[in-house]
């Protein structure tokens, strides 16, 4: 495989994006891919900064949006642009539609605020594929309590989770060709079938 391809992986925390974002790595590059692996907010050293304020520091909910999407903008012009200009395969934990989901379902943000800065930011460009992890959220509370300790998201109540998994639904029905919805209340091996299955369908 030499064509660019930018594939984002979503879904609240907890979900199991992180631990299935190996798996398709090793399956892209075992088909010859070049894969450039990253996440959001963050892939830069600045933008791993803006990470750190927004994950720890109290903010209003705008302040938020602009940051998240400082970091994208980043991001997009020093990391995936350059990756998908030289064919690489980009893997990326998280995108614009983190955004949508935090920022606008999570803490009320405008969706067509955020839109534009969409627009301003990475000229409205989405990925070719996103994968979204879709799980109940006490089910992805109960996995995350297991797991570690929580930062400023994952410290919110489960009807936060509710409104931002609402949203990625909307974002969902809003693009339908640009997702694939694996049900994440699966095995881990059920959930890794589904993945399978969804890049085998589109040719990858
Ligand atoms: N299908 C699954 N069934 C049970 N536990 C899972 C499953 N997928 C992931 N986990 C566990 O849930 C926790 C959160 O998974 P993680 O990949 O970190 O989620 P995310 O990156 O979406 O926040 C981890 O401890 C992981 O081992
Ligand atoms: C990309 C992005 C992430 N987030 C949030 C969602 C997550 O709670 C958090 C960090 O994402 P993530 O990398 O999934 O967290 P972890 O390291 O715990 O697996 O940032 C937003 O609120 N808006 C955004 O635009």
């Amino acid at each position: 495989m030499t064509r660019p391809l930018f594939i984002s992986y979503e879904g609240i925390d907890g979900a199991g994006k992180s631990t299935h974002l190996e798996a398709t790595e090793a399956r892209l590059r075992a088909a010859g891919a070049i894969v450039c692996r990253s996440r959001e907010p963050g892939g830069t050293p600045l933008a791993e900064t803006l990470r750190e304020m927004v994950l720890n520091q109290p903010m209003a909910p705008l302040t938020e949006a602009l940051l998240v999407f400082a970091a994208r903008h980043e991001h997009w012009l020093q990391v995936i642009q350059p990756a998908l200009a030289a064919g690489q395969v980009v893997l990326c934990d998280r995108f614009a539609d983190a955004s949508f989901a935090y920022q606008g379902g999570g803490r009320g943000v405008a969706w067509e605020q955020l839109q534009a800065l969409e627009q301003w930011t990475v000229a409205g460009r989405a990925p070719d594929l996103t994968l979204w992890f879709d799980l109940d959220p006490a089910e992805a509370a109960r996995r995350r309590a297991a797991a570690r300790s929580a930062d400023r998201f994952e410290a919110e109540d489960l009807a936060f989770f509710g409104r931002v998994r609402a949203a990625y639904a909307r974002r969902f029905e809003e693009q339908p060709q640009r997702f694939e919805r694996i049900d994440a209340g699966q095995s881990l091996d059920g959930v890794a079938a589904q993945l399978a299955a969804a890049l085998q369908r589109r040719g990858w």
